[in-house]
């Protein structure tokens, strides 16, 4: 195993595709190997070993009786030089190690090898120098654990089920249980440096994701001397990557980036240094600045849920249902304008008429390219803007696809995580029953929602939402990713890849699977 090793790494170099080859321990030990599921692996990739730990079994000759010892205890000079004196019989060599079901979600394996102490001291060296030299893993990661999130389970989930983790992988931590909202967002800008962390964490839902999310693109925005009252501003990727442990009570961003809201698959995808480039939108109003978007912001029906929820503290959870029942009852729609651009396409000439037939249908459009020569052309380059205006239930706008534990597959499963460009979904006036055959879409198949008679979905890369004012008696309530936001008209931008997660994404396989549940 060791050769292969070796003979691998001289001749790639390439350190995430190092694999060890088991077949020839088996072949050697067929008797001494044990796992905790019974099953031998042929191969594990270097990137998915989590620790190597060796226990020196003592021959029943030397002074005590057989008692077991770290070999860690040793230096490397001491082991080599004791060798012939020390009368070893045999290593037991525990090796821990990452999984990934058919259905995508991460754990730990556990073998137990006995082999000759000499292999067993080679094997220890060599997989410990090449963990080392994987420099995309974390080694010292900065906390925040909402204790209150999820119904109060954050500082179990922690101490139990990811602590031990990044312990085994040999991952430091400074820890920071929140006590207020805005904790972590304090702590982040008041400490000046973060240079000496490899990531920061949360422990929560999308609440504290958001917080951590706000705090490190304003400080990074801040000491690049941005303006970010500028609604074109181009914003600027943080170094540090942020990493979510899902223990809230939603666990949007989770799901979007992992496929699951599994604690241990989100630890084990932070200790070995998954990265995931995601967009992220800012959110401006008429006064400047306002907030970023990374899940979805919500005109009308949802943001008055929010609101109306923020009255009704006193329900609990309830809450989100009572007010949720009470705005489908309202049956309020609100007379909004919005300019939504489309993202930079190569189009072909066939492909750009299809598209302005389908935006020209019923609607005001206003081209920005120009059209003549290059529709003839193999290929053009334009953006193309639309104007929409209506009565809408509710207009959102989406950065992922937001599933949940409610939604199967998120109002909008088709959203790209990485491209530049975020999901509008517009719910025009209808009666209650348009309102509920949405809502049902939403909770059970969204995949096709635009095919409802008052359900159009665009995709943007900005888009400029202008509630309409006329005799109504109110407005629309705006939320940004569960958060109440106040503004008279919106302007939102995608920033491409703006921020790095610790995750994996989901690949085509995954979403086949989430497809066929
Ligand atoms: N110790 C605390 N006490 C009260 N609120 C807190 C505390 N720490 C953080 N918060 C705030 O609580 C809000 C919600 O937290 P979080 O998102 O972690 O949990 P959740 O609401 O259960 O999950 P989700 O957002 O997925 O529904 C966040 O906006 C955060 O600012």
């Amino acid at each position: 195993m060791l050769d292969t090793c070796e003979s691998i790494l001289n001749a790639t170099n390439i350190l995430s595709s190092i694999r060890f080859h088991f077949e020839l321990l088996i072949d050697k030990n067929k008797n001494s190997i044990h796992n905790n599921n019974n099953t031998i692996p042929e191969t594990i990739f270097l990137n998915k070993l989590l620790n190597i730990k060796q226990t020196v079994k003592l021959s029943n000759t030397s002074n005590s009786s057989s008692k077991a010892q770290h070999f860690e205890q040793f230096s490397s000079q001491q082991i080599s030089e004791n060798y012939g004196m020390i009368p070893l019989e045999s290593t037991q060599v525990d090796l821990s190690y990452i999984n990934i079901s058919k259905s995508f979600i991460w754990t730990v394996q556990r073998i137990q090898i006995e082999m000759s102490s000499i292999d067993a001291y080679q094997l220890h060296l060599v997989v410990t120098r090449y963990l080392s030299k994987l420099k995309h893993r974390p080694r010292h990661l900065l906390v925040f654990i909402n204790p209150q999130c999820g119904k109060g389970k954050g500082r179990s989930v922690y101490e139990k089920k990811v602590l031990p983790l990044f312990d085994e992988a040999n991952i430091s931590v400074d820890t920071v249980y929140t006590e207020r909202a805005n904790h972590a967002r304090d702590y982040i800008n008041e400490h000046m440096s973060l240079d000496n962390y490899d990531g920061l964490i949360c422990v929560g839902g999308d609440g504290i994701f958001s917080e951590l999310c706000h705090s490190l693109l304003l400080k990074t925005a801040r000491q690049a001397g941005l303006n970010m009252d500028d609604p074109k501003i181009d914003i600027k990727r943080p170094e540090l990557r942020i990493g979510i442990i899902p223990a809230g009570s939603t666990d949007a961003v989770t799901f979007g980036t992992t496929g699951h809201n599994d604690p241990i698959t989100s630890t084990l995808q932070i200790i070995t240094g998954e990265s995931l480039l995601i967009d992220i939108a800012t959110v401006h109003s008429e006064r400047g600045f306002v907030c970023f978007m990374a899940t979805m912001l919500a005109y009308g029906f949802f943001g008055n849920i929010i609101r109306q929820s923020d009255n009704w503290r006193l329900f609990g959870p309830l809450r989100y249902n009572l007010a949720g029942f009470f705005q489908f009852l309202r049956n309020t729609s609100y007379h909004t304008e919005l300019i939504i651009t489309e993202p930079l396409e190569k189009y072909d000439s066939k492909a750009l008429i299809n598209n302005l037939n389908r935006h020209l249908f019923g609607n005001t459009v206003k081209w920005q390219g120009t059209i003549g020569e290059k529709i003839d052309s193999e290929q053009s380059s334009v953006p193309l803007v639309i104007k929409r205006e209506d009565q809408y239930r509710t207009i959102n706008c989406l950065n992922m696809p937001c599933r949940c534990e409610k939604s199967k597959y998120g109002m909008s499963p088709s959203v790209h995580l990485g491209d530049g460009s975020f999901d509008i979904i517009l719910v025009k006036r209808s009666w209650r029953m348009g309102l509920f055959r949405f809502l049902r879409h939403v909770a059970n198949d969204a995949r096709t929602i635009e095919e409802l008679s008052n359900v159009e979905r665009y995709r943007a890369t900005e888009v400029i939402i202008r509630p309409v004012i006329t005799q109504q008696k109110e407005i629309g309530n705006w939320a940004c990713d569960g958060e109440l936001i106040s503004a008279n008209e919106v302007r939102i931008r995608a920033h491409h890849r703006a921020l790095n997660l610790f995750a994996s994404g989901i690949c085509s396989e995954q979403i086949k699977k989430i497809n066929k549940k």
